[in-house]
């Protein structure tokens, strides 16, 4: 039988990958292992899934900015590094498919320590600092933009394009109303802050609830612990993060504010959702949604707002805007190809295993 291993976590954008790919594999009979942390979100998305023996080892963050946790991580990092290297040791998976995010750094190591080939998928225009320090051990990186080739060592790069879940496709609006009690007359707004949440633009939301009300019906996922009960009304629903109701809440709304990673924009593009994005500042990350917010701005995809120019009136005309000009936008998703990467991922992945 073959057998597969898959790492990636620390956010929900480097998991969704390997959750799209997962039943493929598992349908083609092959063995599948995880590795990711103990406390993560990929441990709460990965572990209930049939058929997935998910190991957690200890992981350390990568942070920018000084931290207390900065002097004990290293050492977290390298028990697991160990750790990592004997479930890999043990395992003897055909091959190792790394999304990414902190978690994945020991992993890869530990494959190529095992002679396991690895192929890596980065979803962003550049690289993240993980897949960085994680390339060289590499066979192969996959990629989301074209753009990122030009990032990476000659040979090694694969142009896939993006990874859609199956079930984000079978979408249905009605279902969506239903489950928010929304009306069909009037439109919705649907906003997240990529998969844990943005604290900016929940506040900038909040601050201008009364006139987003007027004209939307209000769909906020707002990250963990930061759902605002004092605010929950008919017209306006948060919640932490959804998973097997996502589908639905994106077919029934007319427009999206979001963050600008990759995932979740490749997504609203797939679905032709016109967006205002939102991308991380280059003080709180390496920049990374401030170029894929470009790219998808000079493609005729989506608004941007910067977050140093957000207010909430800034907010409430920008979107307003989004929704008058929804047609061009749309139009513009229309002409783009929905490629179907997965297919083509799978295939890599198979040519990949020993
Ligand atoms: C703060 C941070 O480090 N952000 C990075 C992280 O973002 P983040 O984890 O937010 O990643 P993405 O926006 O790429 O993906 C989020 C994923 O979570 C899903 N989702 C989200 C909310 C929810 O309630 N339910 C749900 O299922 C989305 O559909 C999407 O598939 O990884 C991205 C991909 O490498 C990067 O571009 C981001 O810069």
């Amino acid at each position: 039988m073959s057998k597969i291993m898959f790492t990636g976590g620390g956010s929900a954008g480097h998991v969704t990958v390997n959750l799209a790919l997962i039943p493929h594999f598992i349908q083609e009979g092959w063995s599948v292992d995880y590795i990711g942390s103990e406390a993560g979100i990929e441990k709460q998305l990965i572990e209930p899934l049939q058929n997935v023996r998910y190991h957690g080892i200890a992981t350390g963050k990568l942070r920018r900015y000084l931290d207390w946790q900065n002097v004990k991580d290293p050492f977290k990092v390298i028990k697991g590094a160990f750790q990592a290297y004997r479930i890999i040791k043990k395992q003897k998976p055909d091959v190792l498919f790394s999304k990414g995010g902190f978690v994945s750094v020991p992993v890869v190591i530990g494959a190529r320590l095992n002679k396991v080939p690895v192929l890596i998928h980065e979803s962003d225009l550049t690289p993240g600092l993980a897949n960085k320090i994680a390339i060289p051990f590499a066979a192969g990186v996959c990629t989301t933009f074209p753009e990122t080739k030009q990032h990476l060592p000659a040979g090694k790069s694969h142009y896939v394009g993006a990874v859609i879940r199956d079930q984000l496709k079978a979408g249905d609006a009605a279902r969506g109303r239903k489950f928010a009690g929304f009306v069909s007359t009037k439109p919705v707004l649907l906003i997240m802050g990529g998969s844990l949440g943005a604290r900016k633009i929940n506040q900038a939301v909040r601050a201008s609830l009364g006139k987003l009300t007027e004209k939307f019906q209000i769909i906020h996922l707002c990250g963990k612990g930061q759902v605002d009960q004092s605010l929950q009304s008919p017209q306006y629903k948060q919640f932490e993060y959804v998973n097997e109701e996502l589908p639905d809440l994106l077919a029934m709304s007319d427009v999206i504010i979001s963050r600008a990673g990759s995932n979740s924009i490749f997504e609203f593009l797939y679905l032709r959702k016109p967006m205002l994005l939102i991308p991380l500042t280059k003080e709180a990350s390496r920049g990374d949604q401030i170029l894929n917010a470009r790219s998808f701005q000079s493609a005729g995809f989506c608004d941007v707002l910067y977050e140093e120019n957000m207010t909430p009136e800034t907010l409430v005309s920008s979107v307003t805007d989004l929704y008058a000009n929804r047609d061009k936008y749309i139009d513009n998703m229309q002409k783009n190809d929905r490629k179907d990467a997965l297919s083509q991922l799978i295939d890599l992945i198979k040519n990949t295993a020993k």
